[in-house]
C-alpha cells in the first residue's frame, strides 16, 4: 500500500474532532486494506511502531531527526528549530520545509506502508558504535522519499506524536463497524489479546466466531484491572455486602507468566522485565507448579521487614548491570494476590474461586514468595477490615483493597468490583508537556512544570495544571536534564517537550479553570513522585479528574 494513502487518512481524521466521524472514516479504510497488512496499519495508526508492550523502542530523539531532516530539505537545524517555534510541532514544520523543498526536487518512486513500518522498525535494533549514523542513514531513506504531507506524518510518528486523535477506543469500533461485529465482542478479544492489530486481522478473515476463539494465552500480557477509589471503609462493605479485604502493599504491579518452562515477568504497563529481577524468577519457578499459569502480585522492598520507599524498587526494576549486586542491596518480596490462568483461563470465575485456585498452588516463602494478606469482611465485621486498615498501615503499607468475591477479572478496566482505600489522599498521574526556566541563580534549571491530562475519547493530551514544589534539587537537575532531551520547543524561558515524564502530583482540591485546556485545574499541586513505570497511556483521564471533582 502507498504511504500516501495513510498520510490522506491521517489528514482526514485530524479535520474533524468528531468520534463517530473518526469511527466511519477508520472503518472504510480498514475494510479497504488487505488482511495481511491490518496489523501493521493498526499500528500506526495508533501511532506506534512497536506494540505498548514490546521491549523495543525507536529511540530517536527530536535533535537526531531535525538532523536527518536538515541533511534532506537543505535547511538549517536552526531555521527547522524557527519553523517548529511558528508551527507548534514537528510534522506541520516538516510539511512546510519540505514542500520548499519539493519545488526544487523530483520524487521518483512512491513511498510504501511496508517500506516505511520496516524501515523504522529497524531503527530499534540499531546498537553500538556507529548507531547515530547508522541511524540518520535510514531516517534519510525514507524521509528522502517523502512528500511534504508524508513527511508530515511520518516525523511525527517517528516522535510518538501522530496527534490525530484516533485512540484505542475508537479503532474498536471502527473494526466493529467495518467487518459488522458486535462492538462487545471486538472489545473482549482486544481485551484478552492486548492486540488491535491482530484482532483486525482476525474479525476480517474469520469473522465473529474467530474473534470468539481468541483468548488469554501464558507469554502475552494483559492489561491489569484497576481499581477505584473507596469514599469510605464502611460504605465500601456496605455496598457490596461481602468483600475480600487486602493489605495494599506498594510496589510495582507484576504479572507473570509461565509459558512451558520460560518465566516472564512484565510491569503494568506491561514492560518485560525479567531480567531484571532473577532471584524472582527463581522463587516463583520453586514455589509455583511447573505448569503454564499467569498469576498477579506486588512486588516491593523489604528492608528488613518493613517495606522500602518506593523509589528503591524503580532502581531495581529498571535495572540493566550489576544485578547480582543489587539482588543483596536492594532485597524484594513478592506478594501474590489473583491468577488469571491455570490450566486454561480463569478470568471468568470468581475473584473467591481464584484466591482459592491460587492458594492451592502456592508453597509461600517467608518474606520471598508470600500471598497478600486477605480477610473476608461483611456487614457484620465491618470493625475487622478497619483494623487490617491500621495494621497494614502500621507496618508501612499504603493502606487497603476491597474486593469484590464474585466479580470476575476484567482486564484494563477501572471499576467499582476493586477498591482501594489509602492512608493518604488520592493523587494524579500527568504528563509533563512543558516547562519553565527558572530566573537569575537558577536559570539553568526548569523550575516548573506543565502537566497534561488524557481526553479519554480522543487520546489527546490536555493540560491541567503547573507544579514547582515537591522536588529536591538533586531531582530538579536530573528532571531538567531529561527534559533538555526531549525539547522540541523553545520560546524564552518556556519549552515544550515531547510527552513521556510521568509525574504523580498531590494536591488539596479540584477547581474548574477556563485557563487549561482541560477545563479543570489543581490547587497547591505537589510533586510527589516520578513514575517511570508508567506509560502514556496510564496518565489520568479528564474524565477521572471530572470524577474526582467535588463541586
Ligand atoms: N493486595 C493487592 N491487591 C491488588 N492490588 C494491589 C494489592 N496490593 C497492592 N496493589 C497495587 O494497588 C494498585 C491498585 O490501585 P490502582 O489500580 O488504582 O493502581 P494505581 O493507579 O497505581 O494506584 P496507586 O497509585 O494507588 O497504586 C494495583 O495496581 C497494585 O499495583
Amino acid at each position: 500500500m502507498e504511504y500516501k494513502n495513510l498520510a490522506k487518512l491521517y489528514n482526514k481524521l485530524e479535520s474533524t474532532t468528531k468520534r463517530l466521524e473518526k469511527t466511519d472514516i477508520i472503518a472504510d479504510f480498514l475494510k479497504k486494506t488487505e488482511t495481511e497488512l491490518l496489523p501493521t496499519v493498526t499500528l500506526l495508526l495508533l501511532g506506534r511502531v512497536f506494540p505498548t508492550w514490546s521491549e523495543e523502542e525507536l529511540g530517536i530523539g527530536p535533535k537526531l531527526l531535525m538532523k536527518a531532516i536538515s541533511i534532506v530539505t537543505g535547511a538549517s537545524v536552526d531555521e527547522i528549530e524557527e519553523e517548529i517555534r511558528e508551527q507548534g510541532d514537528i510534522g506541520k514544520a516538516s510539511e512546510v520545509l519540505f514542500k520548499r523543498k519539493s519545488q526544487l526536487t523530483f520524487t521518483p518512486h512512491p513511498l510504501t506502508v511496508e517500506k516505511v513500518y520496516n524501515d523504522l522498525k529497524k531503527l530499534a535494533y540499531i546498537t553500538g558504535k556507529g548507531a547515530q549514523s547508522k541511524k540518520i542513514d535510514i531516517l534519510i531513506g525514507i524521509l528522502s522519499l517523502a512528500s511534504p504531507i508524508e513527511a508530515k506524518y511520518i516525523t511525527r510518528t517517528i516522535l510518538e506524536e501522530l496527534r490525530v486523535g484516533a485512540g484505542e477506543g475508537i479503532i474498536s469500533d471502527a473494526i466493529s463497524l467495518a467487518f459488522n461485529i458486535d462492538k462487545e465482542i471486538v472489545e473482549r478479544a482486544y481485551m484478552l489479546t492486548n492486540d488491535l492489530g491482530m484482532v483486525a486481522k482476525v474479525a476480517k478473515s474469520e469473522g465473529e466466531a474467530g474473534l470468539r476463539r481468541l483468548s488469554l494465552e501464558p507469554g502475552r500480557p494483559v492489561k491489569p484491572m484497576l481499581a477505584q477509589l473507596a469514599e469510605s471503609i464502611e460504605s465500601a462493605i456496605e455496598e457490596l455486602g461481602e468483600a475480600l479485604c487486602e493489605t495494599k502493599y506498594d510496589g510495582v504491579r507484576v504479572q507473570i507468566h509461565r509459558k512451558d518452562d520460560k518465566i516472564l515477568i512484565f510491569t503494568r504497563r506491561l514492560e518485560n522485565i525479567s531480567n531484571a529481577v532473577p532471584e524472582i524468577i527463581k522463587r516463583v519457578e520453586k514455589s509455583l507448579p511447573q505448569e503454564d499459569f499467569i498469576v498477579e502480585g506486588e512486588i516491593i522492598v523489604n528492608i528488613e521487614g518493613r517495606p522500602g520507599s518506593f523509589q528503591y524498587i524503580l532502581q531495581r526494576v529498571k535495572r540493566k548491570y550489576d544485578i547480582e549486586e543489587m539482588i543483596t542491596r536492594i532485597p524484594l518480596t513478592l506478594y501474590l494476590f489473583d491468577i488469571l490462568y491455570y490450566r486454561g483461563p480463569l478470568i471468568d470465575e470468581p475473584f473467591k474461586e481464584r484466591r482459592k485456585i491460587l492458594e492451592s498452588i502456592i508453597r509461600p516463602i517467608d518474606g520471598k514468595i508470600e500471598l497478600s494478606r486477605q480477610l473476608k469482611v461483611t456487614t457484620e465485621n465491618i470493625k475487622d477490615g478497619i483494623s487490617l486498615f491500621r495494621e497494614s498501615i502500621k507496618e508501612g503499607h499504603e493502606g487497603i483493597m476491597i474486593k469484590d468475591p464474585n466479580a470476575p477479572y476484567i482486564p484494563g478496566i477501572r471499576g467499582k468490583k476493586m477498591l482501594k482505600y489509602k492512608a493518604e489522599p488520592e493523587t494524579l498521574d500527568l504528563v509533563v508537556i512543558g516547562g519553565t526556566y527558572g530566573k537569575g541563580k537558577r536559570a539553568h534549571l526548569i523550575g516548573s512544570y506543565l502537566l497534561a491530562a488524557r481526553d479519554d475519547e480522543t487520546g489527546e493530551l490536555k493540560t491541567v495544571a503547573h507544579v514547582a514544589t515537591g522536588l529536591d534539587d538533586k531531582t530538579l537537575k536530573e528532571l531538567t536534564e531529561r527534559l533538555k532531551e526531549i525539547t522540541i520547543e523553545e520560546k524564552g524561558r518556556k519549552i515544550r517537550v515531547k510527552p513521556e515524564i510521568i509525574i504523580e502530583v498531590a494536591y488539596s482540591e479540584i477547581v474548574k479553570s477556563p485557563e487549561y485546556e482541560s477545563g479543570y485545574s489543581l490547587r497547591f499541586p505537589v510533586v510527589k513522585r516520578i513514575r517511570d513505570d508508567l506509560s502514556l497511556e496510564d496518565v489520568d483521564t479528564i474524565k477521572r479528574i471530572e470524577s474526582l471533582f467535588k463541586p
